[in-house]
């Protein structure tokens, strides 16, 4: 199993680190346009490998995607990061063309891959990679939904306080600090409904903590997180490496479920060997629908800002 991150920045080494870590990838190639930079990550983690008992072998390259030939799965971290007070919908205008590239020369050298898209705003730029290469959609998957979900997670455990094992929960939507929609009424506390421990006042709270989180890190960071982000895209990459079937909100291309149509945003997906081998169409309140299609519309809005 070949896998290679594009972007060797804090997101792109984090997710190579977990998936090093995890130990069910043979060979991570770790891609960067800075001379050298990528060549340096990988060989810093390749000097964990005996410490942290993994057998991966990762390396990095300067821009050359010929070393990332018949990549089974591809992780597009490439682009900026926001700076605290902006939106993840600012980075369109550089972030589009560097997607656009990095996709298409990943492509090229691994015609059968599957693409995960991290770069942001994710949601577009998942879409972008939909127009813009010819794979089919049960291989270009937005990662938003598993990341925004364990943010649920955290701040449910924090508001229950009980530890995050006993919480399960998720986030559907766009991954924008207005359009992420977290599913209150379907969350759990070992099995029972979180409502029961918790006023709406608290729910709604969780929520609103949640849709800011990725905001809130990067007020505190001076730039974007990684570490939860790193997990999280470990997590879909191990799902289909290891034809898991798991379930996980992903952003795809939606053709009529969610009464949605031409548009990539947060659903339950099932992933596989095959990639997205299923979505998972739910059934959501009056409410959560309401917001699953405002979410969309701002969705669509960003979309209309790309050359296509
Ligand atoms: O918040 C960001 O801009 C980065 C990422 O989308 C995140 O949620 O951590």
């Amino acid at each position: 199993m070949k896998v290679t991150v594009v972007g060797a920045g804090a997101v792109g080494a984090s997710c190579a680190e977990y998936i090093a870590i995890k130990n069910f990838a043979s060979e991570v190639v770790l891609l960067d346009i800075k001379e050298g930079y990528a060549e340096g990550k990988a060989m810093d983690l390749m000097q964990t490998a005996s410490l942290n008992g993994f057998d991966t072998k990762i390396t990095g390259v300067t821009n050359d995607y010929s070393k990332t030939a018949n990549s089974d799965i591809a992780v597009i971290t490439s682009g900026i990061p926001r700076k605290p007070g902006m939106t993840r919908e600012e980075l369109i205008g550089i972030n589009a063309g560097i997607v656009k590239t990095v996709s298409a020369n990943l492509v090229e050298h691994s015609p059968n891959v599957t693409l995960i898209i991290v770069s942001n705003p994710m949601d577009t730029m998942t879409y972008l990679v939909h127009k813009t290469t010819s794979l089919p959609k049960h291989k270009i998957i937005g990662m938003g939904g598993a990341l925004d979900s364990a943010r649920f997670k955290y701040r449910l455990a924090e508001a229950l306080e009980a530890p995050i094992s006993d919480v399960d929960g998720m986030v559907i939507g766009g991954h924008s600090d207005t359009g992420m929609v977290p599913l209150t009424s379907h969350a759990t506390r070992n099995s029972i409904r979180v409502s029961e421990f918790l006023s709406d006042d608290r729910l709604e709270q969780v929520a609103a903590d949640t849709k800011v989180g990725g905001a809130t890190l990067t007020k505190l960071l001076g730039t974007s997180a990684w570490y939860a982000p790193g997990a999280a895209v470990s997590g879909l990459v191990q799902a289909i490496a290891c034809d898991q079937k798991k379930i996980f909100p992903c952003s795809t291309l939606l053709e009529g479920e969610y009464d949605l149509n031409d548009i990539c945003i947060g659903v339950p997906v099932v992933l596989g060997k095959n990639g997205i081998e299923k979505i998972v169409d739910i059934p959501l309140s009056d409410a959560e629908k309401a917001k699953m299609q405002e979410s969309a519309a701002g969705v669509k809005k960003t979309n209309g800002l790309l050359e296509l």
